[in-house]
């Protein structure tokens, strides 16, 4: 039978003290022989029982390991129409299992039906045009059985992408490791392989990592790590790696210092991170923020690996002490997880097929000296896929978290592809500005990756090159979507949320700032369903922005955080609101500008334009000071570096903490406006 792998919830034998408080061994995730484990207290998967989500289909028996070997005409539409949905749900790539079955037969095929069940999914393989690697093979009671990697076929131009934040404490090893892995050389344990990565001054110095930077590591259709820094300054070509690679990693490298944690809840939540690497020092242990970043990929539901760096310089007794810890952590009601430990090349694709259940917590040993396990980290990396489908027919859905002016180009933002699919000359809406008003606007050249490419999908990040727009009107948390999506901004909306920390009471007119995708925003709590929030409590909260209204969606994850307070929500209405002033009363003194001079003329008390400034109108209902175009706002500043090069569409972006505005972060600043407000669409 052709098992995709998507195993059974493992089943933790109470009975087994020694498993139970050990570290689950990666086999325990292997599919199950028809059971799912109900008897020791675990959940099934959904589609547990029946290996691939389907048990019979027109004739076709799924749960049989020679269901590939000769199917008729209908079942092998059956079966193809399956692999295609598995490709679409692993974003271009699945692992399929060749050989076992989970109707409580024997494992393993003889060696003619063996191939001609390789027959079968060759073709399947040319209809879809994929390619089909062997991942491995394995003697099985009856015979064989293989694992084989299905992968989208991908052009010079293009490659699957995944997104990894890399979250740790101080000295964890992040960088090192990203610089080992990007640059192919090991570290000397002195800071070697991340000075290949620091960018900043202050960074070379002081060796932290202080704001969200990016690294890129491609792999070949064959798993083989294409990165080859150039040998005399030793810099990555992103184009060439791009090329090369079926399939590119994204670090999202995250600081460890407490005092730039602002910045990794940002890289958490703006850069929508697939997954989520928590690296822990095997010699320090579970300190300082692992516990904080590992809440936060928690709150995020971001799947978390974990890789425990520096074996080679702990003691044994002390990296033991560490693993305790860890599974202790990871196993306590607060996280729910089932640490694995990842031990050979068998573990590691038995983890990687398993591993978007969330539930799994793969756990690497490594060294970044010795290079000690890294073979089986980047074995992982490449066998992860992206968590965000790719649907082309939704409308397109773009949001920013980053602009640049770059000489000879304009103005550029970066971002990620929310949904749907964007290409070159599409028109598109961006906002929204502080008047909620969206403008259109014309995609002039898009990259990936500094590569540019004519079209980008959901799940991939990109740059756009605009027209006819100045930078300093855009703003990190705008978006760019499809005309089709009349998108409306919201000041107000309403949120689940969960308090995680707070030393005293939180209550009405409380202000912290809000995280929400790439939006970062202060916001006043109006009101809530309980007269006060302390740690540990949940609620229903009525926010408000206090700047600018922004594009929100219901079922958003959000961060709400002030110093140490930190809350974690979902949107669940976005209300209309009738007061459209920010909340220090000054009026919104910006609308979003084209650098385009155009012939300004009067209409009915608005100030309207051209076709492209009609955009520019403010909705209607805003009074005359409402619309003035006078100085910019103050949130704005920053995009005041207009024509300063900057390290534009190369190098690490280093965003820092320049966002800070007056009003922001005060938590007791009581002066939300009153509003009033009314349920709007969700
Ligand atoms: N012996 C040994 N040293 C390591 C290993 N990994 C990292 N180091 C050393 O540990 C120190 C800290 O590593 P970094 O990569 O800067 O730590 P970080 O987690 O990125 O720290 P921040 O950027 O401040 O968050 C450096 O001196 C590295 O050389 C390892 O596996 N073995």
């Amino acid at each position: 039978m052709a098992s995709i792998a998507t195993a059974p919830e493992p089943a933790i034998s109470p009975g087994s003290a020694a498993l139970a408080d050990a570290l689950v061994p990666a086999s325990i995730f292997a599919p199950d022989r028809g059971g799912c484990g109900e008897e020791d207290g675990d959940e099934c998967y959904e589609d547990g029982d029946m290996m691939n989500g389907e048990s019979v289909e027109r004739g076709v028996d799924f749960t049989s390991k020679l269901a590939l070997v000769s199917p008729n005409g209908e079942q092998y539409d059956s079966l193809l129409r399956q692999l295609r949905d598995r490709m679409e749900e692993g974003s271009g790539e699945t692992i399929y299992v060749v050989g076992m079955g989970s109707d409580g037969g024997d494992w393993g095929l003889d060696e003619k039906d063996m191939e001609a069940s390789v027959a079968t999914v060759c073709s399947m393989c040319e209809q879809l045009d994929t390619d089909l690697i062997l991942l491995r093979e394995r003697n099985e009671s009856a015979g064989l059985v293989r694992d084989y990697l299905i992968r989208r076929r991908v052009g010079e131009l293009d490659f699957l992408e995944v997104r990894v934040a890399v979250v740790g404490n101080v000295d964890a090893g992040k960088s090192t490791l990203l610089g080992v892995l990007t640059h192919g050389e090991l570290d000397n344990g002195r800071g070697f392989a991340r000075q290949k990565l620091f960018r900043h001054k202050h960074e070379m110095e002081s060796g932290r990592t202080s704001s969200v930077g990016n690294d890129i590591l491609g792999f070949d259709q064959e798993g083989q790590v294409v990165n080859k820094p150039d040998n005399h300054g030793g810099s990555l070509d992103w184009t060439k790696i791009c090329e090369k690679s079926s399939k590119v990693i994204t670090f999202i490298d995250l600081a460890g210092h407490e005092k730039y944690l602002k910045t990794t809840v940002f890289g958490m939540t703006g850069h929508l991170p697939d997954f989520c690497m928590l690296m822990v020092g095997s010699n320090a242990g579970i300190v300082g923020m692992t516990k904080e970043h590992l809440g936060l990929a928690l709150a995020l539901n971001v799947p978390v690996f974990v890789v425990v760096t520096k074996i080679d310089m702990c003691p044994a007794n002390i990296l033991q002490e560490t693993l305790k810890l860890l599974q202790r952590l990871l196993k306590s009601p607060g996280c729910r997880k089932i640490p694995v430990l990842v031990q050979n090349k068998d573990d590691v694709i038995v983890t990687a097929s398993n591993f978007s259940s969330e539930r799994m917590c793969p756990i690497f040993q490594i060294s970044n000296v010795t290079g000690e396990n890294m073979d089986l980290l980047k074995m992982f990396l490449n066998l992860l896929s992206s968590r965000t489908s790719y649907r082309d027919d939704q409308p397109a859905e773009f949001q920013i978290d980053d602009t640049y002016s770059v000489p000879g180009v304009g103005t550029v933002v970066s971002g990620t592809t929310l949904r749907g699919l964007i290409r070159l000359n599409d028109t598109m809406l961006l906002g929204p500005d502080p008047l909620g008003s969206f403008i259109s606007i014309a995609v002039k050249s898009i990259h990936r990756k500094r590569m540019p490419v004519k079209e980008v999908r959901g799940g991939q990040t990109a740059s756009f090159a605009l027209k006819k727009i100045k930078r300093s009107s855009i703003r990190k948390g705008m978006v760019m979507v499809s005309p089709k999506l009349c998108p409306q901004a919201t000041w107000e909306f309403e949120a689940e949320i969960l308090v995680l920390h707070h030393p005293t009471t939180i209550s009405p007119r409380y202000q912290a700032m809000v995280h929400c995708g790439s939006i970062r925003q202060t916001a006043t709590i109006l009101s809530m369903n309980r007269d006060c929030l302390r740690t540990g409590d949940k609620a229903s909260v009525h926010f408000r922005f206090i700047k600018t209204p922004e594009y929100l969606h219901c079922d958003q994850k959000l961060v709400f955080r002030e110093g140490r307070t930190k809350a974690v929500g979902t949107i669940t209405k976005l209300l209309q609101s009738t007061n459209n002033l920010p909340s220090n009363s000054k009026p919104p003194q910006i609308k979003m500008q084209s650098t385009k001079k155009v012939p300004v003329r009067k209409e009915e008390g608005s100030t309207v334009a051209s076709d492209e400034a009609a955009a520019l109108a403010p909705p209607a209902g805003l009074n005359a000071a409402q619309q003035g175009e006078g100085d910019e706002d103050p949130q704005l500043k920053e995009g005041n570096k207009e024509n300063k090069p900057k390290s534009g569409g190369g190098g690490r972006r280093r965003g820092g903490q320049r966002h800070k505005g007056k009003g922001q972060g005060n938590s007791t600043n009581p002066t939300a406006a009153p509003s009033s407000s009314g349920v709007g669409g969700c």
